[in-house]
């Protein structure tokens, strides 16, 4: 962790000595009582008095400096272990983030690194301080009273116990409350994302009474949780005026018989209260330790999730072809195939028109050219590379998903995208894009700010807005995923006019529902259930595939390009 270990030794040795100076009170309060008062000298009284109020001042200030350093501390290794998060889940594959689910990314980056934070701040605060005084207070105690000591040590193994039971139930209690929270977030963010279609079908009430659900189990779990945690602090109390009861007993005892004396005595149960003090406090720092190790798990496992996209070696083979699937098969849960024996191969420049109902795999198909996942079976090659080989592979492709998004930027930054290109390019591709109009419409055009996830932008807007983003590059390969859905048949056309000229190299993927966007690709692919029921052009799939001539005729009355 990318705290300074400068201020970690400065906390310490504030700390300790704050803490021994604490310590020193009640031998000062035993040897004024005992020795001083005797004596009837002021003077020396008002100086051992003068030390008292001398030392509680070192303590308060060491207290003050150690804590303000203990959240500088806190805070900044929070900062590092959000930033190896962050980057950890960046890292992770599409497979990797199925199995964690974005939700719980969150979750581990707020209230998981919050668990860390305040545990880090309570364990520099309290867990250098809390055994100063327990062991201290140990060694002053026995110096004082050898025999009254035994009567301390003989709670010890009942507090220990205590400690132990608490932390071996805790962790696993904390480990289920981070996935209710989980769970909560996930609640949280399905219904903000779909706030327009909650509204739209008035499920309002249906979304309140689902997070309810949640919100409830995760207050069960809570308190179940806080009923095992607080269960330490009257037990702790108990054995401490037990103890305390037990002390002056036998201390009045040996005043009484002349083997102790009033100050030592008064002395020796400040210690004893010190001492349980500290051990109150030395479990509640295991049960925020508890915590924190559920949370530091799951931090770990997005952290060290094993690097699943490693690059293989170089597989190459002679082939006309830019990008070809060979017989490649693929299922999510390696029960039943997504997509089964897909095969085709592009020319440069050439065009691929993917058709099929919902569900059918025609973005699974796109996925796995990605490589966001492996193909259980058949091979995948750009230019006759293997794609697993190839090196930035991302680097090759433009694409827009199908809800890709839009952030609070300018225009500009939205399509430039953090790549190394210019305002000229970035004008180039939104005009190419079919967005060049609606940009000059703004008064401050390509510097116009957009709002969080583009929502001062219509359906088609954002549409061409994502496609921009993706031809600025001039990407070798294209990939638009439903993306023209929301473009009207006019610019669909001068979209697809376009890529036929300005980027006539760039081997394009178009997955579409409307037969107009691929009809005038070099291949089409139709897909059902995972499987290709008819490839070729469309005049030829007009004859030979009944599905894809039932799709053209429903949507086109009879299909024939002109
Ligand atoms: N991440 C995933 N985990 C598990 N199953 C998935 C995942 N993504 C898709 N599937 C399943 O794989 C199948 C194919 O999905 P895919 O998204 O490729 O279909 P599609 O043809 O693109 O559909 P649409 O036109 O609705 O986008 C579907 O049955 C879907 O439920």
């Amino acid at each position: 962790m990318a705290f300074s270990k400068r201020k970690l030794v400065v906390q310490l040795a504030i700390k300790i000595i704050g803490t021994f100076t604490d310590l020193l009170l009640p031998l000062i309060l035993s040897y004024i009582i005992d020795d001083i008062v005797p004596m009837k000298r002021v003077e020396l009284v008002l100086l051992w008095g003068g030390a008292m109020i001398a030392c509680a001042f070192v303590s308060l200030f060491g207290t003050i400096r150690a804590n303000r350093l203990a959240s500088e501390i806190s805070r900044d290794t929070t900062e590092a272990m959000r930033r190896d998060l962050f980057a950890g889940a960046m890292r992770l594959s599409r497979r990797q983030m199925d199995r964690f689910t974005a939700p719980s990314i969150v979750a581990r980056l707020t209230s998981d690194t919050y668990n860390i934070h305040n545990t880090i701040s309570t364990v520099l605060r309290l867990g250098i301080r809390t055994p100063v005084l327990l062991l201290g207070g140990i060694i002053m105690a026995f110096i004082l009273e050898p025999v009254l000591t035994l009567i301390l040590l003989a709670t010890l193994p009942v507090i220990l116990a205590l400690v132990v039971i608490v932390s071996n139930k805790g962790i696993p209690m904390y480990s289920k409350l981070q996935q209710t929270v989980d769970r909560l977030v996930r609640a949280v963010r399905e219904s903000t994302s779909g706030i327009r279609v909650i509204k739209a079908l008035s499920k309002t009430e249906h979304e309140k009474a689902r997070f309810e659900k949640v919100n409830q189990e995760l207050r069960e779990r809570e308190q179940r949780a806080g009923v095992l945690m607080s269960v330490t602090s009257p037990v702790m109390n108990i054995i401490l005026n037990v103890g305390l009861v037990l002390v002056i007993l036998a201390g009045a005892y040996r005043v009484n018989m002349g083997l102790s004396q009033p100050g030592k005595l008064l002395a020796f149960m400040t210690y004893f209260t010190i001492i349980l003090n500290a051990m109150l406090w030395i479990t509640r720092v295991f049960i925020m330790i508890s915590r924190a190790s559920a949370s530091g798990d799951r931090i770990g496992e997005v952290v060290n999730a094993p690097e699943e996209r490693r690059l293989a070696a170089p597989d190459h083979m002679d082939s006309d072809y830019h990008v070809s699937f060979d017989n490649v098969s693929f299922s999510y849960n390696k029960v039943k195939n997504n997509v089964e024996n897909i095969s085709f191969h592009l020319k440069k420049g050439e065009t691929l028109g993917i058709i099929g109902p919902t569900g059918s795999g025609k973005s699974t198909i796109l996925q796995l050219l990605l490589r966001f996942y492996e193909p259980d079976a058949g091979t995948i090659r750009i230019g006759g590379e293997k794609i697993d080989g190839i090196e930035n592979l991302s680097e090759k492709f433009g694409v827009v998903f199908q809800n890709d998004v839009l952030f609070e930027d300018t225009i500009e930054n939205n399509i430039i995208f953090g790549r190394s290109l210019g305002a000229a390019e970035a004008l180039m591709a939104a005009e190419n894009a079919q967005a060049g109009e609606f940009i000059a419409g703004f008064p401050d055009g390509l510097g116009h700010m957009l709002s969080v996830r583009g929502q001062n932008l219509s359906g088609g807007q954002k549409q061409r807005l994502l496609i921009a983003r993706a031809l600025a590059s001039s990407p070798e390969i294209l990939i638009l995923d439903d993306a023209a859905s929301a473009l009207d048949y006019k610019t669909d056309a001068a979209l697809r006019h376009v890529l036929k000229t300005a980027y006539r190299d760039t081997t394009t993927l178009i997955v579409a529902q409307r037969v107009s966007s691929i009809m005038y690709a070099d291949h089409i692919l139709v897909l059902e259930d995972g499987a290709v029921v008819g490839s070729g052009v469309h005049e030829e799939l007009l004859k030979s595939c009944d599905s894809y001539r039932l799709i053209a005729e429903l949507q086109m009355g009879g299909g024939r390009r002109g």
